[in-house]
């Protein structure tokens, strides 16, 4: 259900009503979302879902990033070297050609990353998802949007520089067959050939927030957490006034003319919404 509403909202993006539709749509995710989360109500799959794109070079931080997201605002996490690295060890059909392209710091074909990613989501209670790590190159990015049939609400890049993913990435520690010298240089070559197109892309779109990913693991979270404060704020917000608009409709019309009122109130919802 959540992949027909959200291809009927993608496929009207360039209209003023789209930016609209798209905006409430994120608000009305995230607020269900909180009303879920403090209710420990599992989200129905109906749910329109609301989608970051968490994008940066390897060492970048952005696996330690996304725990603490998960952790204050509820996303489900979706890492996809990890669920490519769990195909290797599960000794799936695909194993031992994703081994290969990770030891040479290449990207996987596509169809299999997006494959596993739909299956994760699917699979998933919640609404909010985080992935991780993904797209790393257009075409990527294009085959998500064709299989899944969605674009992300918000795009997160992680913009450290390369001397200090380097040494990041060398004591890292978790055993990983990439992590080595030789595979990193791979690696930064085709962060800045093939990944950095995606993210000016979503630059372009006005999607991409970049934090500056220098200094403490705390520090570096300091500029994530206002960028998903702000959107519940706004979800919040539109939600009281809602509400506080709805009262007055029936008071004003004495339940009279409801039909009239609600047209009213959807019409002033929506217009306020924009303007925030
Ligand atoms: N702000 C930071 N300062 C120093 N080390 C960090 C920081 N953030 C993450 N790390 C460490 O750097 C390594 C790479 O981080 P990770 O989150 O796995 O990056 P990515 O997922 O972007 O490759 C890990 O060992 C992690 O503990
Ligand atoms: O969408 C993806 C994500 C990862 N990878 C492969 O998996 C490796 C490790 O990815 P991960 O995101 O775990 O690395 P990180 O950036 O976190 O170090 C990458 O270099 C790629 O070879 C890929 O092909 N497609
Ligand atoms: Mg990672």
């Amino acid at each position: 259900m959540w992949r027909r509403v959200a291809s009927l909202s993608s496929s009207i993006s360039s209209s003023f009503l789209a930016q609209t539709a798209s905006r409430l749509n994120s608000w009305e995710s995230l607020t269900t979302g909180i009303a879920q989360q403090a209710k420990g109500v599992i989200a129905p799959k109906e749910k329109t879902p609301f989608i970051t794109f968490v994008l940066g070079g390897p060492g970048s931080g952005k696996g330690t990033q996304c725990i603490k997201i998960v952790e204050t605002f509820g996303f489900a996490h979706l890492s996809a070297g990890d669920l490519l690295r769990r195909e290797i060890a599960s000794k799936s059909a695909d194993g031992a050609m994703i081994l290969n392209t990770i030891k040479e710091g290449k990207i996987v074909p596509s169809q299999v990353t997006v494959k596993l990613i739909q299956k994760e989501m699917e699979l998933s209670d919640n609404h909010k998802f985080l992935i991780d790590g993904f797209p790393r190159t257009e075409e990527n990015r294009v085959s998500f949007e064709r299989i899944i049939g969605v674009e992300p609400n918000v795009v997160l890049f992680f913009d450290c520089p390369e001397e200090e993913m380097v040494k990041r990435v060398l004591n890292r520690n978790e055993g990983r067959v990439d992590d080595n010298l030789e595979t990193i240089k791979k690696r930064l070559t085709v962060f800045q050939a093939l990944s950095l197109p995606v993210i000016n892309y979503y630059s372009e779109k006005g999607k991409l927030y970049t934090i500056k990913a220098i200094g403490t693991e705390d520090e570096i979270f300091e500029q994530v957490r206002p960028i998903f404060a702000a959107f519940e704020v706004c979800s919040v917000s539109a939600m009281i006034l809602s509400i506080q608009l709805c009262c007055f409709f029936l008071l004003h019309f004495e339940s009279e003319n409801l039909t009239t009122a609600l047209f009213l109130l959807n019409l002033f919802g929506i217009f306020v919404m924009f303007l925030i």
